[in-house]
């Protein structure tokens, strides 16, 4: 049974489904005004494994990741750009789907976007309005009132921090409370034009567009929300506020939210402008690699960045590939009675325990090289069980060959070399000229190439 750590409750809880085993999941997506980093991609690339993890286990998922495509920082960066916020968001939203697709995320379901739900947002102001929970500011701005909701602080256990907290002067044109916030901004300047709405020219506060495009996606069944966990406060607290006080039926039955990438020791993050691109990593790292070393810690865990630790998950994947590389993935048999899928599916049922299942498949490969030696036919099936394991996490989906020479750091001219090399080894080896094919190996050593002779070719790979 899959149990779930829940932030709500602070405990690891047996993911509750209904008859027809269908799962909503909403996770909040980027803000559209920069290019990807390795902390967007920790965040969505385990997303992505619980979308891989809950499918392979027969639930129905719809998976629901929102774009903010209009937001005080996409207005900032657009004037600092002469561009339209639009245009600025359209090719960050372009560049956000190719880094994942690079990275082998799967597409969520539907990828609402904020400007697209204007007027659902415009209602739930109205209704927050009628019901008391909002106000208008001096300002013009549309506010909400924490203090009108009891419960509020109780998905991010911060009740007496906030509520308790002297107001700032500096906020008394605006707020009650210094934890309200606002609903609608009304627009302040003739520099962006916003969305008309019964109270004058504005745009939705961050907030707001989550619990409308959540309730619009899923209505009142909603079974994981996530994000990363620097989201719990105050943006998850304000949209879980927001959403119960629109409609009191209104519950998530899991908040998940992911550990952050650290460097620094610092959030890795757009505006603190300490960002390692996943698209630069990407011209260094094969994505395997980048997925394997991002799931090497558990996801409630903060990550921090380093370059040794992606070059292990490097050296850990390309074991992984080894053990693949030669077997015969046609060979079908019964699936062999063996631990491995049953340890592999109890790590991940344990609030997706992604290192635990990656040692679990380093061990497998470990069985698959013994085996090749004695029973290749037990070898193969094996390969084929840790394939299948390893797509849940989205690795191992490329052909060994493939992967190995690619992660090969050369050029094709030395890639020509090296082939044309083992050309005349295996012309050597047919003539038994064993002191000119000795040569040859060792000249390729000296490139930093090991060969593998089996009983029907010779492979190669890297030597680090
Ligand atoms: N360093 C990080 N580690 C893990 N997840 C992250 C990190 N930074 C952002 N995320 C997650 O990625 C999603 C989108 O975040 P967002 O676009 O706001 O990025 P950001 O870099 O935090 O931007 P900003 O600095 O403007 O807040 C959110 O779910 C967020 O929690
Ligand atoms: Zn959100």
């Amino acid at each position: 049974m899959l149990k779930i750590f829940n932030s709500y409750t602070r405990l690891q809880e047996q993911l509750e489904v209904d008859k027809k085993k269908t799962i909503n999941m909403y996770v909040c997506g980027i803000t559209a005004y920069d290019f990807c980093h390795i902390g967007h991609g920790r965040t969505f690339i385990f997303f992505d494994v619980v979308v891989r993890y809950l499918r392979s286990l027969g639930y129905a998922l719809k998976y629901v990741r929102n774009i903010t495509d209009i937001d005080d920082k996409i207005i900032a960066a657009s004037l600092k750009n002469n561009e339209s916020y639009i245009s600025l968001s359209n090719r960050m939203i372009s560049n956000m789907k190719d880094d994942f697709s690079a990275l082998n995320i799967l597409p969520p379901d539907s990828e609402p976007r904020v400007t697209e739900n204007i007027s659902d947002i415009i209602k739930f102001i109205s209704i927050l309005l009628n019901k008391k929970h909002a106000y208008v500011a001096c300002n013009g701005d549309i506010m909400f009132s924490v203090s009108s909701y009891l419960n509020y602080g109780a998905l991010s256990n911060q009740f007496s921090k906030i509520l308790n907290k002297e107001i700032n002067i500096s906020h008394y044109s605006t707020k009650k409370n210094i934890a309200d916030f606002a609903l609608w901004k009304t627009s302040k300047s003739s520099i962006f034009v916003g969305w008309n709405s019964p109270w004058g020219n504005g745009r939705p506060g961050w907030h707001i567009e989550c619990s409308s495009m959540c309730r619009s996606a899923f209505k009142n069944k909603i079974d994981i929300h996530g994000g990363g966990v620097d989201l719990l406060f105050p943006h998850h607290e304000n949209e879980l506020a927001q959403s119960v006080c629109i409609d009191s039926n209104f519950s998530i039955k899991h908040w998940m939210h992911t550990g952050l990438v650290i460097i620094n020791n610092e959030k890795m993050s757009k505006s603190l402008n300490n960002t390692l691109l996943l698209r630069d990593l990407l011209t260094q790292y094969d994505s395997e690699i980048i997925r394997f070393f991002l799931l090497s810690t558990h996801y409630r865990h903060p990550l921090y960045f380093c370059y040794k630790n992606l070059s292990n998950s490097s050296k850990l994947l390309k074991k992984l590939y080894l053990s693949l590389r030669g077997v015969d993935f046609d060979i079908k048999g019964l699936d062999i009675v063996d631990n491995f899928k049953t340890d592999f599916y109890k790590a991940m049922n344990s609030d997706f325990n992604t290192p635990l299942a990656l040692s679990i498949l380093l061990r497998l490969s470990k069985e698959i090289n013994k085996f090749k030696l004695i029973d290749s036919n037990k070898a193969s099936q094996l390969a084929s069980k840790l394939r299948q394991l390893g797509s849940i996490l989205g690795i191992l989906l490329k052909d060994p060959e493939y992967f190995l020479q690619n992660n090969f750091n050369c050029n094709n001219s030395i890639i020509g070399k090296i082939n044309s090399l083992i050309y005349e080894r295996d012309k050597a080896r047919r003539v038994k000229d064993w002191v000119r094919a000795d040569r040859i190996r060792k000249e390729l050593l000296e490139l930093g190439i090991v060969l593998e002779d089996t009983s029907f070719n010779t492979f190669w790979r890297s030597l680090q």
